[in-house]
């Protein structure tokens, strides 16, 4: 088993840089239905740019490199302790040289491990089988997506649908709710695993399992299949599209399973996984541990490499474009409506979950006023003459910072922030009485957004760990939309309407 390490170390870093073929075929498909010159066609073309640049960088395709979940089939008597301790060494070198972001968090102390090791991290599940070979499969799901995942227990009134009961309508209903419940906060289109039945853990494991299937397989459950069939039908028909833009492609795979429960216990769990599905597998030598065969590589391979042209030229043809450079005024954000791409130079700094928290009652490290702030937790590298780099950095999800938002661009007079999925009423009202905006960058694009960053400047806070600290970046050319301005306008909420209004309509019993 002397090559298994290297191994896992090359199926942690092709996950992360390198999209399934079945992905990139779906995410081609949402392409050709959506309506050219639209901002979810221009979202588009920047992820399929995106997914290029991270082959050809061999760097994380998102920021956000999750929680590594192994799912390993192992023969008869192979050594399980030792694979585990291979995997371990495996996911800390992926860490150290930037295929991984440091995701493995203390819950009490917040402090961040630094090489994606701790209680529960990573996940390895192993089970034995009557082969000679090893299966390992790995999927990296992020934490934006994961927090999009959601239990139904049945019976249940469901907003929007009404009464679901213990039958397949109730799932259906349940399935069609999850979609709609995620809006574009999981970085749509997506894709869901959903798990009937077992209990509440199980059910959550069923659903996520699920995932590991291929984006094109027929269900053997001939009621599942049409059920799978229905809602990829009707969950595109709901309008999120694209990062919650609005748009034709909403999901890119449904898969479900089935598990026995208790007479007493219903549940049905999904399992929302972004654009940025990835799920890679191998099958190894089950003496020495050497890759024989990669998973999820069959059929073809889409590059996209062609498309960044295309996705430049959409931007230009559609939207107003305005260019900012930091320190900005309020007149200046008050002329910006929903809909215009704004283009950032110079400044930019980050902030996230940490830092916002801290800001309530701590100073700034530096002077904020008519600052852009941008929710993202970066990968970051140094090199040896002590300078950082940036390897990814696309938006974190924004509504975290809801509580705190308005309350924190009062305080230091921040003019503009950049995230995704979009803010809440809170946020909206404060935009308006301050003189704020909201910018929206593509969830998951951290290769494209990386790019535009032409220097580090600096680091504060950095105790709170590299994805929470406070960077500071030069940027040029950062491409973002207006979706929440300074006159009480919100895409997000437009588009929360009138999906909850689509949803309605699919009430009526239809198994
Ligand atoms: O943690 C991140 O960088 C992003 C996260 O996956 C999110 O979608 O909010
Ligand atoms: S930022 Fe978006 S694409 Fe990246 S892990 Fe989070 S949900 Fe997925």
């Amino acid at each position: 088993m002397e090559k298994f390490k290297e191994s896992m170390y090359k199926l942690i870093v092709e996950t992360s840089t390198n999209l399934p073929n079945d992905v990139r075929r779906a995410i081609l498909r949402a392409k050709q239905i959506e309506n050219a010159g639209t901002t979810a066609a221009l979202s588009l073309g920047t992820i399929t740019k995106n997914i290029s640049m991270a082959d050809t960088n061999v760097s994380p395709i998102c920021q956000d490199t999750g929680m590594p979940t192994f799912e390993i089939k192992v023969p008869v008597g192979a050594n399980q302790i030792e694979m585990k301790k291979a995997i371990k060494e495996a996911i800390a070198e992926a860490t150290k040289n930037g295929k991984l972001r440091p995701n493995s968090v203390d819950s009490l102390t917040g402090e961040n491990s630094g090489n994606n090791l701790g209680g529960g991290t990573p996940i390895i599940h192993f089970e034995q089988w009557e082969k000679d070979e090893i299966d390992a499969r790995l999927i990296l799901k992020g934490g934006g997506c994961e927090n999009k995942n959601i239990q139904y227990s049945l019976p249940a009134e469901i907003e929007g649908l009404g009464r679901a009961g213990r039958d397949l309508d109730g799932i259906r209903k349940c399935i069609l709710h999850s979609v709609y419940q995620a809006q574009g906060q999981g970085c749509s289109a997506g894709f869901i695993g959903v798990g009937i039945g077992g209990d509440r853990i199980t059910s959550y494991s069923l659903a996520k399992e699920q995932l590991f299937r291929s984006a094109e397989d027929v269900n053997p459950n001939e009621e599942l299949q049409k059920l799978e069939d229905y809602v990829m039908e009707h969950a595109n028909n709901l309008g999120i599209g694209t990062m919650g833009f609005g748009g034709e492609a909403t999901l890119l795979g449904c898969k479900i399973g089935t598990l026995n429960r208790l007479p007493a216990s219903f549940f049905v769990s999904v399992a929302y996984n972004c654009w940025a599905f990835r799920r890679l597998g191998v099958t190894l030598d089950g003496n020495t541990g050497e890759i024989k065969e990669w998973l999820y590589k069959d059929g073809e391979e889409i590059k996209f490499a062609d498309d960044e042209v295309a996705a430049a030229t959409e931007v230009k043809s559609t939207s107003r474009e305005v260019v900012l450079q930091a320190p900005i005024t309020e007149e200046q954000i008050r002329e910006l409506k929903v809909g215009d791409v704004v283009i950032i130079n110079g400044d930019l700094h980050t902030g996230r979950d940490a830092i916002h928290h801290h800001l309530m009652d701590h100073d700034a490290p530096i002077d904020l006023n008519g600052q852009v702030i941008y929710h993202c937790g970066p990968v970051m590298l140094k090199d040896e003459a002590g300078e950082w780099h940036v390897k990814a950095a696309g938006p974190t999800t924004s509504i975290r910072e809801e509580p705190y938002q308005g309350d924190v661009m009062k305080k230091f007079g921040i003019r503009a922030v950049i995230g995704k999925g979009g803010m809440g009423p809170k946020t909206l009202k404060a935009l308006e009485e301050h003189g704020g905006v909201y910018l929206n960058a593509i969830g998951g694009a951290a290769q494209y957004y990386a790019d535009c960053i032409k220097k580090v400047e600096g680091v504060d806070l950095l105790e709170f760990g590299i994805p929470e600290a406070m960077w500071h970046l030069k940027v040029e050319g950062f491409a973002a939309i207006v979706t929440m301005d300074s006159h009480g306008n919100s895409l997000h909420a437009d588009v929360d309407k009138s999906s909850f209004e689509k949803l309605s309509e699919l009430k009526d019993k239809v198994f």
